[in-house]
């Protein structure tokens, strides 16, 4: 399969490091506005999951990575892209500028078969989430939104309670800061991502209550959800408070997660009683590590808690979602 990556910031990057290992997957080229010279400097050295293992280096201004060969493009308009030149198959939407189909289409027009958004696209696009609706994509889906990291990790958590019985969840997702925020204030649409990053315990609005409601249409109206922004640069802790429809207990629920992460949910799961702080879980592949030492329950009122990184359990994803559609080109 022919890939493309648009957009090669934290997420295109870590792809990218993880796709050129994979057998049978060629990525012919990347795309961002930044200079050739400071994309593979930025592939090279990372703050988050430190230098590349493999050699990385700028040669006749193409990206060499991993003995591998790949096109450097450096073109802000998607339409203008040389996809079908390149036989590109599927392209890795990674910038988070082209999110609806009118958008991510400009891909398919410049000659790309297939897209993969790199998160929750707009709700002309199909929402399925790897571990829970991804047989929902036809071969005939030609942009497919594989959710965001919030919406991976919390998809299956609330399916699990939904076994019980849900009658309302409030979920706040403490989150790394990310790109879009600032460093130093400054002016911001949302003033509260435009405070100093580094400095400050942030509360951010996020659609993620919008996607969910998507997946989980009976919750409607019954979901509320917020990002808490805080100054470390990876990792997430997924914080519900959960009304349930019936009496449960710390136990019923541990059970329910201790056997999913071991079952039918191997590998998009996991479940401990670690005491678990957000840097045990880099590197981490999973979308959510439940970490049963903190749920508790009060009344009918649920608190569940579970770990992810937002970077490497989302990328792993996306690779599950880039086999799949492989499979599917190949059938
Ligand atoms: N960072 C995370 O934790 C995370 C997790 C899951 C999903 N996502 C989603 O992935 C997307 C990318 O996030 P990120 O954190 O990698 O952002 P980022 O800011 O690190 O990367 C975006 C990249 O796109 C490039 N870019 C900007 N305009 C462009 C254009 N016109 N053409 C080509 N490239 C262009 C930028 O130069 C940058 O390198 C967003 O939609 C985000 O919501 C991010």
């Amino acid at each position: 399969m022919r890939i493309a990556i648009n957009g090669m910031g934290r997420i295109g990057r870590l792809l990218l490091r993880r796709l050129v290992k994979i057998e049978g997957l060629e990525v012919v080229a990347v795309n961002d506005i930044m200079t050739p010279a400071q994309l593979v400097y930025l592939q090279k050295y990372d703050s988050v999951y430190g230098a590349a293992e493999d050699e990385v280096a700028l040669e006749n201004g193409q990206l060499c990575i991993a003995g591998k060969t790949v096109q450097i493009l450096q073109q802000p308009d998607p339409a203008k892209l040389p996809w079908k030149e390149l036989d590109i198959d599927l392209v890795l939407e990674c910038t988070g500028l082209f999110m609806d189909s009118a958008g991510a289409g400009t891909h398919l027009q410049a000659g790309a078969r297939k897209v993969l958004l790199s998160t929750t696209g707009a709700p002309d696009i199909p929402l399925c989430i790897y571990g829970f609706n991804q047989h929902q994509v036809s071969t005939g889906s030609l942009i497919v939104s594989p959710g965001g990291c919030m919406t991976n990790c919390s998809t299956h958590l609330i399916y699990l309670m939904q076994s019980i019985g849900i009658e309302a969840v409030h979920l706040n997702v403490v989150h790394s800061y990310t790109s879009r925020q600032h460093l130093v204030d400054g002016p911001h649409k949302d003033m509260r991502r435009g405070r100093a990053a580094a400095e400050s315990v942030i509360p951010v609005p996020v659609d993620l209550a919008e996607s969910l409601e998507r997946l989980f249409p009976v919750l409607k109206g019954r979901i509320h959800t917020v990002t808490t922004r805080v100054p470390v640069a990876n990792g997430a802790l997924a914080d519900f408070t959960f009304q349930m429809k019936a009496d449960t207990s710390v136990q019923e629920i541990n059970r329910i997660f201790k056997e999913a992460a071991a079952s039918e949910y191997k590998g998009i799961i996991a479940y401990t009683e670690d005491p678990l702080v957000s840097n045990d879980v880099r590197g981490n592949t999973h979308s959510a590590v439940v970490e049963g030492s903190l749920t508790a329950v009060t009344g009918r009122m649920v608190k569940l808690m579970a770990f992810f990184d937002n970077e490497y359990g989302y990328t792993s994803r996306v690779v599950d979602w880039v086999k799949l559609l492989k499979e599917q080109q190949a059938s």
